[in-house]
């Protein structure tokens, strides 16, 4: 994926260092746009591994509704463990339980996971329900009935409920676009973690538009990424030039159940991926507090 390894290298040249919410640091550009057609490939990084499996679940998960981390944690999905454990810690309930031990009580324990796996209305809430509006299955009506309108949004941010999520959406606001019986989607990003985060990103939205696509009757063609803060944790930047001295290989396929015309009725099972043939995975810390 050339324009991802272009973004990695411009922001490497022209970002300035900036500290951030986690004290980390990072090298940060504000404003950056990428396009991925879907047609040369589904773009999933070949200059690493990237585990799809998380990326389809969290899918799944944010098109069910859920905002409650057991679902992915049955599901061996890690990716979201780390938020509401710093918000656990704080409670009374808190007994000096590492992470693993906690994930260990919400695997395990349904009242426990129902109490502390929480994070708050964040994006499937906002999804499915912001302030009673079902914004996924709205949009799709309307790509149905009135393509050609420039209103397909499904917004994310929703600045009064913030104040009550383990953190505020990043990937906030998204377009749907038809023209010539072909879909397209934008979404725009506030906040991206170039190394860990973006490559999910990218994937997951690719995914959903292949998805809405389907469901509507109409070709998936191109998923615009646009970024405000772009940024390169400091502790990411011997992994980023790593993945720029590896060749970029060739896009896998991504095959999705053609029977499936309800957005809700999607199943993990219904997506099969072909030609994946990346670099090795390449281990990152994820900036957390
Ligand atoms: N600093 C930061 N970066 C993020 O990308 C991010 C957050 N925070 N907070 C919320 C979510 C969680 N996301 C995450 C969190 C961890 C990985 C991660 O560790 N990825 C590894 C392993 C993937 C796996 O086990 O499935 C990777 O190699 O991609 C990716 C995205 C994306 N978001
Ligand atoms: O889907 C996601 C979710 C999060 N991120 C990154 C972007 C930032 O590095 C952090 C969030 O911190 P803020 O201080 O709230 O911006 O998580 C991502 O890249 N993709």
């Amino acid at each position: 994926m050339k324009q991802y390894l272009e973004m990695c290298e411009y922001i490497l040249k022209n970002g300035d260092t900036k500290d951030d919410r986690t004290n980390t640091g990072t090298i940060s550009v504000f404003g950056y746009q990428t396009k991925y057609d879907l047609d040369e490939g589904f773009p999933l990084l070949t200059t690493k591994k990237v585990h799809l499996k998380s990326i389809i679940h969290e899918l799944l998960w944010f098109i069910s509704g859920d905002t409650n981390i057991k679902y992915l944690v049955d599901n061996k999905v890690n990716i979201w463990n780390e938020w509401p454990y710093e918000i656990f810690k704080k409670s009374n309930d808190y007994q000096n339980e590492s992470l693993v031990e906690f994930i260990d009580k919400i695997k395990n324990d349904e009242e426990f996971a129902k109490k502390h796996g929480e994070l708050g209305p964040v994006y499937g809430k906002q999804w499915r329900n912001f302030l009673g509006v079902d914004q996924l299955l709205n949009v799709i009506d309307d790509i149905k009935k009135n393509p050609n309108s420039r209103r397909h949004i499904i917004s994310a941010w929703n600045p009064s409920e913030i104040k009550n999520m383990a953190l505020p959406p990043c990937h906030a606001f998204m377009q749907f676009y038809v023209n010539n019986g072909e879909l397209s989607l934008q979404l725009y990003q506030r906040s991206g973690d170039v190394f860990l985060g973006i490559p999910f990103n990218i994937a997951s939205y690719s995914l959903l538009l292949m998805m809405v696509a389907q469901v509507t009757n109409l070709k998936p063609k191109t998923f615009v990424h646009t970024i405000g803060d772009a940024h390169i944790y400091l502790n990411h930047l011997d992994q980023v030039n790593l993945q720029l001295t590896r060749e970029i290989r060739k896009l896998p396929k991504m095959i999705i159940n053609p029977e499936i015309k309800n957005i809700l009725d999607f199943k993990y099972e219904d997506f099969s991926l072909t030609d994946y043939n990346p670099h090795p995975l390449i281990k990152g810390v994820v900036a957390v507090w």
